[in-house]
């Protein structure tokens, strides 16, 4: 068997593309390349990203000196499948239709499957996702919503929140499998997810009107007020879900989806900038302690994660209304490129069989 695998991992998120090549677990670039919401804004629909996205990829690689024919296996976030459990998917062709015609919906990480299968085809090695957004472990109770028919679901930053959490747990010196953490996840989109002897058994959808605000999304909003503004006849059906996300939260308050450019005008004195970051720190704190409950109170530690947990100042805001919790860790950024890339190297080096979608 070959010693050496070298795997390209894709993720693309709401606000940026983030590629990686590694050797076996070792790093040999990563690169992140972030979109301000103007740049994103000609393209009507995530799947119009492909070619922009794809070139952008293809370039990064190009820089490097990164031959093609020098890879073994691509990799790519996944996106917005049924619910699903986790693990590694082969990209099959149900997988690629359902995130080509957005079957259940817009996201970025759409483009993870899609991209990871064409650059895979073109050089006839393999494509594959790993945990995508739609990783479903919800305990039954967290299903019910409150009008029948209409639950609850798990969408949400699955690989980066259960790649934390391990690396938490191990920290802890116990197992991922008996811990109980909360991970807030705090990139374009925001999730708060309870983890429970290693199943996330209550999430907020990080897509659709759940949930703190974020960078570009509401998070849950007044039914009432929501109501009003679907029935003014001012908005199409589109246009109203773009209200929810892409054109929320920060953006829809500042203009900006940048929590850096927030960062800079809350120093520069500008006390809207203050009240709005203020207040989606609020926002998350009140879901973590909400997750708190889900536990019952049994909080091995609660995990600040994404980019966003870069920003000292945001960080202090959530820790000082929730450490009465649990003690508070941060890790910046995220750990998804190597989690798509060992989830790549496990099916390579025959330790697991890719799933099928
Ligand atoms: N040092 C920082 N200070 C404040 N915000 C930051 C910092 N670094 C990144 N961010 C913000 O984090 C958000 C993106 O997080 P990330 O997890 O990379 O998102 P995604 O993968 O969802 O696009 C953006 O709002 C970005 O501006
Ligand atoms: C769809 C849930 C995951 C998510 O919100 O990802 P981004 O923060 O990358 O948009």
């Amino acid at each position: 068997m070959k010693e050496t695998f070298r795997v390209l991992a894709i993720n693309p998120g709401s606000t940026s593309t983030k590629v990686a090549v590694y050797d076996n677990e070792n790093l040999l670039f990563e690169q992140v390349v972030r979109y301000s919401n103007e740049e994103l804004a000609p393209f009507d629909s995530v799947i119009a990203q492909y070619e922009f996205r794809k070139n952008g990829i293809l370039q990064m690689l190009a820089d490097k000196d990164i031959a093609l024919e020098s890879l073994d296996a691509v990799v790519g976030r996944g996106g917005l499948l049924k619910p699903i459990s986790g693990g590694t998917y082969a990209v099959n062709t149900a997988m690629l239709e359902a995130l080509r015609l957005a079957e259940r919906g817009e996201h970025a990480s759409n483009l993870g499957g899609v991209i990871a299968k064409e650059i895979g085809d073109k050089l006839n090695i393999p494509s594959y996702i790993v945990d995508p957004v739609v990783v479903d472990e919800l305990a039954d109770v967290a299903r019910v919503s409150g009008i029948p028919g209409c639950d609850r679901g798990s969408i949400f930053h699955a690989l980066n929140q259960k790649a934390v959490a391990r690396k938490i747990a191990k920290e802890l010196g116990k197992s991922y499998e008996t811990t109980n953490l909360i991970v807030a996840h705090m990139g374009g989109g925001i999730t708060v997810g309870a983890h429970q002897s290693g199943r996330v058994v209550d999430v907020n959808d990080g897509l659709y009107g759940e949930g703190p605000f974020s960078p570009e999304r509401s998070g849950t909003v007044p039914t009432g007020h929501m109501f009003d503004l679907c029935f003014s006849r001012q908005h199409t059906l589109s246009e109203v879900k773009k209200i929810i996300a892409g054109k929320g939260g920060l953006v829809a308050y500042l203009g900006t989806n940048d929590g850096r450019e927030v960062v800079k005008r809350i120093e520069a004195g500008d006390t809207k900038a203050k009240l709005i970051y203020e207040a989606m720190a609020y926002q998350i704190a009140k879901e973590i302690a909400a997750n708190a409950a889900v536990l019952s109170g049994n909080v091995d530690a609660i995990v600040l994660t994404g980019g966003l947990a870069y920003d000292q100042m945001l960080v202090k805001w959530i820790t000082e209304r929730v450490r009465f919790i649990a003690e508070v860790k941060v890790v910046p950024g995220e750990h998804e490129m190597i989690a798509l890339t060992e989830g790549a190297l496990r099916v390579l080096r025959g330790e697991e069989s890719a799933k099928e979608y």
